[in-house]
């Protein structure tokens, strides 16, 4: 129970942060599962109570072992279950008989296990839902609470990996225990400290999102590290992240199922949807999310965010000692998504006065081997790039002899400027610890450097740039009543509204109205069939182009309302669009769809079949507006054609941002009435004479879904 004002969070609280444990199923061998948390929990000096539960026993690791939970002399906090998959629920029972708040269920057997398992799962998630009882697993390995030492796990890597001497910043929140020893003891080899150890097991009652709402709101927590194969309650997990955010942590996530294979193993392994990958990679991004790869990427990651204060971004300055070393970087950096841009004149003739002619300083600077004869000029150059705009970090590549000439400059200068350094050792420094201690991360190699840099210098970026948080925080548009007979005519009109402006055309139910429509509009005419029922116009033969003239559109008219009928007799035909024959610089595709857990999504390409071939789309959860628009058409590859690709004329790109912007406004407006809506093209018009959309489709969502 929740004591009045208590944040939710709180719940989990005898989960994570118990003053006693009792271990059902205990055993005195701590190489087994029973044995291994009472094993940590006397090693590693936890300060609560500890119950050993099993009746074989008197004493297990010196402390007294009791026969059945209720001859403790207290309701624990926390049971762990040690105990098979069969025997979970009528412990349950009796655990919250007892008054206990928190269970903890190691024992595999459930939702991961075919039929029998999920039915076993679905009857401990009902009688739960009956309790007070808070319940992690099943399926899990359990905690690990590095402030208090509440060791609830039976992960043997805390047997093998040299324990850290005091609590870390860093929790880490998994949903496969294996992943979580795995991540724990590749960053602990890089002297990452850790605040928690969270596997999140199958996830039946608290999910993975309520861990993060926890995680947010613990105050020994400042980033999360974590690995997740689903999301069970996305809505929920978008709101933990963005408080993850606001409190200024960085949450750094790997996401499994990164190829159809891998998806298809997430799906076997959790039984449940690995969503759609673009989706989560937009959704990350825009929740100010890391998305790491793999798991030294997220070790070197957590290693990093020591230094997520500095003030860096995505452009990047390089110095070395060598050209080649400075050539091979910039491909690199670039090649991940960062700039290496060309220093100012006025600061390339700052360097260029300790560097010979035979070094480089646009960038990468190449300061030459020569310079150990001059390693003051080095704290020149630094401290010229940290005082530059032009740049966001330096990235200074020497071996390790020079860097530890340098270490005592490189650690003043970064700390007298804020600006984040990196230092890549190809040698062996020696004044690593000093250089890191300084706020300088060191690494040894420059693929590790640029994966590990690459995200977190781009986050830093979307840091400084980012408002989507907030837009999300506002108010959503007064809703809209979706009309119930939905030709385009009027689904065009419907996004209109909003600021997605429509091509100019009238409806006409008679050839004379269509003739008096086309001298109204202007020729050339376009006239399209105008049905609700009628969802591919040009395979029913009802759309015609280019007519010129009001003979052409008369005897048109007549056609293409033949054509439908013959093509569809049941459909309704209200009569035709006769709308203006327009022409542009190019076609984009704006489309809505609904994720299964990230909610509406909008997605942007440019229009026509090489769009679908070349998979160039931007993909936002929305809200999107103007400026979030301009960097979705930024990430398209044919971006080009938008801005005058090789002497064609630009398009109106300010317009077309206008029309995604009210083109999501209408989407958010109608809200759980639309399934999905598209405007295909959306035509962009050369620079200042707008864009208009040809035509548009909005789904209804079935009526289970409204
Ligand atoms: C790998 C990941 O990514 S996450 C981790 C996922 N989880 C796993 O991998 C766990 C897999 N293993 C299991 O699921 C197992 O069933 C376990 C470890 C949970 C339990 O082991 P089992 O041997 O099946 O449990 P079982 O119920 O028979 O008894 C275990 C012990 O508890 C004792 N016990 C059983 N019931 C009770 C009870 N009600 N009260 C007290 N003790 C009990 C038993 O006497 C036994 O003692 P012993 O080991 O000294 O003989």
């Amino acid at each position: 129970m929740l004591a009045p004002g208590q944040h939710p969070a709180h719940r989990l609280q005898p989960l994570l942060n118990p003053a006693s444990i009792a271990i059902v199923g205990a055993s005195g061998d701590a190489a087994r599962i029973g044995g291994m948390p009472i094993a940590h929990l006397t090693r590693f000096g936890y300060a609560g109570r500890v119950y050993p539960i099993n009746p074989k026993y008197g004493e297990v690791f010196g402390l007294r072992c009791w026969p059945d939970l209720e001859s403790l002399p207290e309701a624990p906090d926390l049971v762990v279950l040690a105990v098979a998959a069969a025997q979970v629920l009528p412990m349950l029972q009796r655990c919250a008989a007892r008054g206990v708040r928190a269970v903890l269920v190691y024992a595999a057997g459930f939702a991961e296990e075919g039929a029998r398992g999920a039915q076993l799962q679905a009857e401990l998630e009902a009688y739960v839902a009956t309790t007070d009882l808070v319940v992690a697993g099943p399926n899990a390995m359990g905690f690990a609470n590095l402030n208090t030492q509440a060791h609830t796990n039976f992960a043997s890597v805390f047997n093998t990996v040299p324990m850290q001497q005091g609590a870390g910043r860093v929790s880490l929140l998994t949903q496969s225990g294996n992943v979580c020893a795995a991540v724990y003891a590749i960053a602990r080899r890089l002297g990452v400290d850790f605040s928690h150890f969270i596997n999140t097991g199958n996830e039946a009652c608290v999910d993975f999102a309520q861990y993060l709402e926890y995680l947010a709101q613990d105050d020994a927590t400042d980033v999360a590290l974590g690995y997740i194969e689903e999301l069970r309650d996305g809505p929920r997990f978008m709101a933990a992240a963005a408080e993850f955010a606001r409190r200024g942590k960085l949450l750094i996530l790997y996401k499994a199922g990164e190829t159809d294979k891998g998806s298809e193993a997430v799906r076997s392994h959790t039984s449940a949807l690995a969503g759609d990958r673009a989706v989560y990679q937009a959704a990350f991004a825009q929740l100010g999310i890391v998305q790491g790869h793999d798991f030294v990427q997220l070790a070197q990651l957590a290693h990093l965010a020591d230094y997520r204060h500095k003030s860096a971004g995505k452009r990047v300055a390089i110095i070395t000692i060598s050209g080649a070393l400075g050539a091979i970087l910039a491909d690199k950096f670039i090649g991940a998504g960062l700039e290496v841009p060309t220093l100012p004149q006025p600061l390339q003739d700052v360097l260029r006065a300790g560097i010979p002619d035979y070094g480089m300083v646009t960038n990468p600077v190449d300061v030459t081997g020569n310079v150990v004869n001059d390693p003051g000029f080095v704290r020149t150059a630094m401290q010229a790039l940290a005082q530059s705009d032009a740049v966001d970090t330096v990235v200074l590549y020497a071996p390790g002899y020079m860097l530890d000439r340098m270490a005592d400059d490189l650690v003043a200068v970064s700390a007298a400027h804020g600006k984040l350094f990196v230092a890549i050792d190809t040698g062996a420094a020696t004044t690593r610890a000093q250089l890191r201690a300084g706020g300088v991360p060191v690494f040894e190699d420059i693929g590790v450097a640029v994966a590990a840099l690459a995200p977190f210098l781009l986050w830093h970026e979307r840091r400084r740039t980012g408002r989507w948080l907030q837009l999300r925080a506002q108010p959503l548009p007064a809703p809209a009543a979706l009309p119930a007979q939905l030709d385009e005519y009027r689904t065009k009109q419907l996004l209109a509204a909003h600021g997605m402006p429509a091509v100019a055309e009238r409806v006409a139910t008679s050839a004379d109205e269509a003739v008096a429509a086309a001298e109204a509009l202007g020729y050339p005419v376009v006239l399209k069939v105008l049905s609700p029922d009628i969802a591919h116009k040009t395979e029913a033969g009802g759309v015609r182009l280019r007519l010129h003239d009001a003979d052409a559109v008369r005897a048109v008219y007549g056609e293409v309302l033949a054509s439908c009928r013959r093509h569809a007799p049941q459909a309704r035909i209200e009569g035709a669009l006769v709308g203006r024959m327009e022409s542009g610089v190019a076609e984009l595709i704006v489309g809505a769809t609904r994720d299964a857990v990230f909610g509406m999504t909008l997605t942007v390409g440019l229009g026509g079949v090489l769009t679908e071939l070349y998979q160039d789309v931007s993909h936002r959860v929305l809200p999107v507006d103007e400026a979030m628009a301009l960097e979705m058409l930024r990430e398209l590859k044919a971006y080009p054609l938008l801005t005058g690709f090789r002497g064609r004329p630009a398009g109106d790109v300010a317009a077309a941002c206008a029309a995604i912007a009210g083109f999501s406004r209408a989407v958010l407006a109608l809200g759980a009435q639309v399934q999905e809506a598209e405007v295909n093209p959306l035509l962009v018009k050369a620079e200042g004479q707008g864009v208009c959309a040809l035509d548009a489709l909005v789904l209804p969502a079935p009526p289970s879904a409204s």
